[in-house]
């Protein structure tokens, strides 16, 4: 079994980023700057904002925070959004998730300029990347797809099988292992929660990628022999042994089907770090289209 090292990756692509910042900085041209929006005090959600903040530190991105209270009206923050779309400064933001229920989610992603959607949330860059046209491509599947390419798993041909179709993961994971080129050229079948007799097909499978939110759904019975299997999945379970009070948990009993599969994940240290390397990763892209004067 091997291991798929998101970690290690992850600081492999940061480590390749702050080389390109290196350079712009000596050609003094302006950094990446990189901004977030978060509403509310969500503890799973402050996390991860702080650890973009975070990376974007490391790799010499400039980076700004906007921190709205949970009581924001959906006017206020369309305001904000609006804001950043005509900050010139700004390259690409995001628009944290998930967001209290007075705002509506559809609006608020609808609102971000394309061009600076580095989550790859706005229709526009759902349709673009369907259609194999340049986009900005959401940042866990794009992490996804760069752990297959690095650690060179063959997808021509090969059965994928995605659980789950949220915006942000299945759907668009999906289409993506179905595009021509690789990591693609896959026969893809999506599932979900009204999927009938779901071993009959992961048992197929010869890559599984979930993304649910149910701890250890995916067990050894329901997949082959030399199965590659990406987790996705990121539940915090209450764990007084450990300093934080919490442990993060897969979708996989990865103790059992680490024995079956070739390739696994492991959460945490996969499918997260990689996420926000290549947040990092599209907002350079949105930094040298945004110096070419490039429009989508
Ligand atoms: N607009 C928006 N864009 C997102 O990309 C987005 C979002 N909203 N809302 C929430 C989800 C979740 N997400 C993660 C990012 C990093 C880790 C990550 O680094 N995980 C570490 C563990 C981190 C921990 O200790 O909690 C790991 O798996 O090793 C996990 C999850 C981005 N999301």
């Amino acid at each position: 079994m091997i291991l798929l090292d998101g970690k290690k990756v992850s600081n492999d692509i940061k480590n390749e980023i702050a080389t390109e910042v290196e350079k712009m900085v000596s050609h003094q041209e302006k950094v990446p700057h990189l901004a977030a929006i978060i509403v509310g005090n969500d503890g799973a959600s402050m996390t991860y904002v702080n650890s973009k903040v975070k990376a974007c530190k490391r790799v010499g991105f400039e980076s700004s925070l906007v921190r709205l209270s949970g009581t924001t009206s959906e006017m206020e923050l369309l305001d904000k959004i609006e804001e950043l779309n005509n900050n010139d400064d700004v390259d690409g933001f995001i628009v944290q998730l998930p967001l209290p229920p007075q705002i509506d989610t559809q609006k608020v992603l609808m609102a971000v300029d394309p061009d600076k959607d580095v989550d790859g949330f706005h229709p526009t860059n759902f349709g673009k990347m369907s259609l194999d046209m340049t986009s900005f491509i959401p940042a866990t599947p794009f992490g996804i797809l760069e752990l297959l390419e690095r650690y060179d798993i063959p997808t021509k041909g090969k059965h994928t099988v995605v659980i789950g179709r949220s915006h942000i993961v299945g759907r668009p994971m999906s289409i993506l292992m179905g595009r021509s080129g690789f990591p693609g050229n896959s026969t893809v079948t999506l599932t979900h929660k009204y999927t009938k007799n779901i071993t009959q097909i992961t048992s197929q499978a010869d890559i599984i990628i979930i993304a649910v939110g149910i701890p250890h759904f995916l067990k050894a019975e329901m997949i082959k022999d030399d199965a590659v299997v990406i987790d996705v999945g990121i539940t915090r379970v209450p764990d007084d042994s450990t300093e934080k009070g919490y442990k993060i948990v897969g979708d996989v009993d990865f103790d059992n089907v680490k024995k079956k599969a070739s390739h696994i994940t492991p959460v945490p240290g996969g499918v997260g770090p990689m996420t926000i390397a290549m947040l990092l990763k599209n907002t350079l892209l949105a930094r040298e289209r945004h110096r070419k004067r490039e429009k989508l």
